[in-house]
């Protein structure tokens, strides 16, 4: 069967080649393309693919058709719809899915395959991004808008989707890579599209070994270009905790950055996070104390391991402090390259970090040596507060946000007037969002999966630097819609008792109440995705044909072509009647059934009447002020004016990432798309680090440690004196 394939694929290249297409050929193509997709031979249907693309004298309009009909079998009627790759019907969402906000649930699709809107490889070859413990992470192209996304294949789940993506799907910060898609598959594997960071891991760069081309220097020479980096992790982790969850896996290799130009960091890799508050973003939500070991051996917290008559054990219980005490660990290698807690094997290291906690003084010798003679006393500060061994006096993610260290950083601040154009832009779309369901709904799934090239990011950095300043006014991570609205109302007031206008701020207060319908996960906050989705309907992102398609792809449940009142009602979970009560309150004219993908374009794509007042999204630079500063604490001004005096002080830290780079090779190694066999030159090598009786110092034996990916602390032989790793 699969030799006809071939020999049919190598026919149709013949054909295509020597005649011009005729219509005849154009359909042989396309079905053979179907039976090739539908045998997952993807590789030989992308080749297929493009030769559709590459036929000479096919018209323009055919060949669109062709390829669209072939990657979105959203467009053919159900009836004729053989769901080879597609889902098992009766495979229902769970009901913990079920609870998940719409906007978020848009993003399951188990109607369709992730074969049908994308392809891998270019002529059956994989572009791998990297690989971790769960296979390997690869670049996938949007068979429609060409998109590139980072597709990752998970295990087949029996029931429920893995907690990896329940987690993931609830998550949208700016530094936080953005799940876009998950499709479930007939046979249960998961396959995840995030957002394609092309700029490599943090670990490369740290380590000199980054094949990307970065734009200028180094961009980790000084500690201020370190603090800018560290100060976005902060806000990651502040968020994810907000959520009520802890990553447990922070280190250097799951840090990506979004693009070769930008210094935009990521977080990746939510395979070990896990929910510790009980109801999703409230934090009254009773904390669960977690118990597993588990981790990346260097930046394990002590509180994760356990000590009983000299004996490692689990430890009492452990949450979110071990977030910050990786993060610790991730600033005290940024700045020294050297992991604060060594060791023969991975067994000596967690053997040591356990100890630390019956040290009398922990950190005592820590910051001695050459490394650490041109290092701030501010920086040294807060790596001394994230790795305190008490979790309770540690740092909160937050409060790494308010050191010293990172306020010399900080952004400059908008007061909340001067955001006039983006909060003008907030209550557009949150009046237009209030008055059409569907609109609202269409607008929360198309931020949710939206690909927003790193270029666009550029574009709306403005919008993003207020969205940071806003943040201000959120203890948590994501705008707080009450405290907006009431310093609103506060700013209002006062500009109405300074000088009067007659009732013309209050109109104005009430258009900016409606921002309120902007919240789509019912939270009280204005997440990420949320903001995205208010651009879209102040029209400020443009929307293309092709996440047109992504959102009939998602939306149109029966596959007929036409987003129905029927598909709208099972989305919403409403009845017809109600949504016939929408339809009617309708004054967007967005009715249903959708059928006309042009009106929704037009739609999505409608701005605002000030639109013209400003031609690019940018906040005016002249509106940019900063607030007046409240005078720090004595202690914190002395840090400061420290901190101030060492930023731009070249770190010191050449000599250690030598050895880095060595062992970013092995590290690649253990890593290897196919894991290699054991390579006997390696081992000889490794043995010779310890034989040399170098162990501890021994860069090359520190340093291939340190680079592994993965160890899951339950690998490890914990009783005293025999270190050693299970083989
Ligand atoms: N969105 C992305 N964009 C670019 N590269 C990525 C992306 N996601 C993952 N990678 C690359 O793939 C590697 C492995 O990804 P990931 O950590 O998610 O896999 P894993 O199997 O869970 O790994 P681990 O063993 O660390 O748990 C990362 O270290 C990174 O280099």
């Amino acid at each position: 069967m699969q030799k006809q394939q071939t020999s049919l694929a190598v026919l149709l290249r013949r054909m295509t080649g020597k005649f011009a297409a005729s219509s005849v050929a154009a359909a042989l193509l396309f079905w053979g393309m179907r039976r090739l997709l539908r045998k997952r031979q993807w590789a030989k249907a992308v080749s297929c693919q493009n030769i559709i693309s590459n036929v000479s004298g096919m018209g323009v309009s055919v060949k669109n058709v062709l390829v669209s009909t072939m990657t979105s079998f959203a467009g053919t009627p159900a009836s004729n719809v053989t769901h080879s790759s597609g889902v098992d019907e009766s495979w229902e969402p769970r009901a913990e899915e079920l609870e998940l906000p719409l906007a978020i649930q848009s993003k399951v699709l188990r109607h369709i395959s992730f074969y049908d809107i994308y392809s891998i490889g270019k002529e059956g070859k994989e572009e791998v991004l990297g690989t971790g413990m769960h296979g390997a992470v690869l670049v996938a192209k949007h068979r429609i808008s060409g998109r590139r996304v980072a597709a990752k294949c998970l295990e087949a789940a029996e029931t429920s989707l893995p907690e990896e993506v329940g987690l993931y799907l609830r998550l949208s910060h700016p530094n936080v890579c953005r799940l876009l898609q998950a499709f479930v598959e007939k046979n249960g594997e998961i396959w995840i599209c995030m957002e394609l960071c092309a700029g490599g891991e943090l670990f490369e760069l740290a380590a000199g070994t980054s094949s990307v081309k970065r734009e200028g220097a180094s961009m980790l020479d000084t500690e201020a270009r370190i603090a800018v980096l560290v100060k976005q992790m902060a806000a990651a982790i502040r968020y994810i905790h907000s959520m009520g969850i802890v990553h447990r896996d922070i280190k250097l290799e799951n840090w990506v950055f979004a693009s070769p130009a930008q210094e935009r960091l990521k977080l990746i890799d939510f395979g070990l996070a896990t929910r510790i508050v009980g109801s999703e973003g409230h934090s009254e939500g009773r904390t669960r104390k977690l118990t597993q070991m588990c981790g990346t051996c260097y930046y394990v917290a002590p509180e994760i391991i356990g000590l009983k008559n000299g004996t490692i054990c689990k430890g009492d219980g452990y949450a979110q402090e071990v977030d910050v005490w990786a993060l610790g660990v991730l600033i005290y290698m940024l700045v020294s390259g050297m992991p604060p807690f060594n060791g023969k094997n991975h067994a000596d290291v967690i053997w040591n970090i356990a100890n630390f906690k019956y040290c009398d003084d922990p950190l005592a010798d820590a910051f001695v040596g050459p490394r650490w003679e041109n290092v701030s006393t501010v920086c040294k500060d807060l790596i001394q507060r994230c790795m305190h061994r008490d979790p309770e006096k540690r740092l909160t993610a937050a409060g790494v946000q308010m050191h010293p260290w990172l306020c010399q950083v900080a952004s400059a601040q908008m007061p909340l007037m001067s955001l006039g154009p983006v909060l003008k832009d907030l209550c557009f779309a949150g009046a237009r969002m209030a008055n059409c369901t569907a609109l609202a709904h269409i607008c929360g799934s198309l931020a949710s999966t939206i690909y927003l090239s790193p270029e666009s990011w550029t574009e709306y950095k403005d919008y993003f630097m207020a969205l940071e300043c806003l943040e201000t006014l959120a203890p948590k991570g994501a705008l707080s819609i009450s405290k907006l609205v009431a310093a609103f109302e506060e700013a209002v007031a006062q500009a109405e008792s300074k000088s009067p206008s007659n009732g013309k701020t209050h109109v104005a207060m009430d258009s900016f109440r409606a921002i309120g319908a902007l919240d789509r996960t019912g939270d009280g906050r204005l997440h990420f995705f949320e903001f995205l989705g208010a651009m879209i309907a102040a029209g400020r992102i443009p929307i293309h044909e092709a996440d047109v398609a992504d959102v009939f792809a998602a939306f149109d449940i029966d596959r007929d072509n036409i987003i129905s009142q029927k598909d709208m009602a099972s989305i919403m979970k409403q009845d017809n009647e109600a949504l016939q009560a929408l339809n009617r309150s309708n004054s967007e004219k967005l009715f249903f059934p959708i059928d006309d993908r042009a009106t929704l374009l037009e739609a999505l794509n409608r701005k605002p009447e000030w639109a013209a007042e400003r031609s690019s999204p940018s906040v005016s630079a002249a509106m940019v002020q900063k607030p007046a500063e409240a005078a720090p604490h004595p202690t914190m001004q002395r840090l400061l004016s420290k901190a101030k005096l060492h930023m731009e002080w070249k770190v010191q830290r050449q000599v250690a990432f030598e050895d880095v780079r060595k062992a970013v090779k092995l590290k690649s190694l253990n890593r290897g798309y196919r894991t290699p066999d054991p390579s006997p030159t390696r081992d000889a090598d490794a043995d010779k680090d310890n034989s040399s009786g170098s162990g501890l110092g021994s860069p090359r034996h520190r340093i291939s440690k340190m680079a592994q990916s993965m160890v899951l602390l339950s690998d490890l032989d914990w009783r005293k004196g025999s270190h050693s790793e299970r083989a």
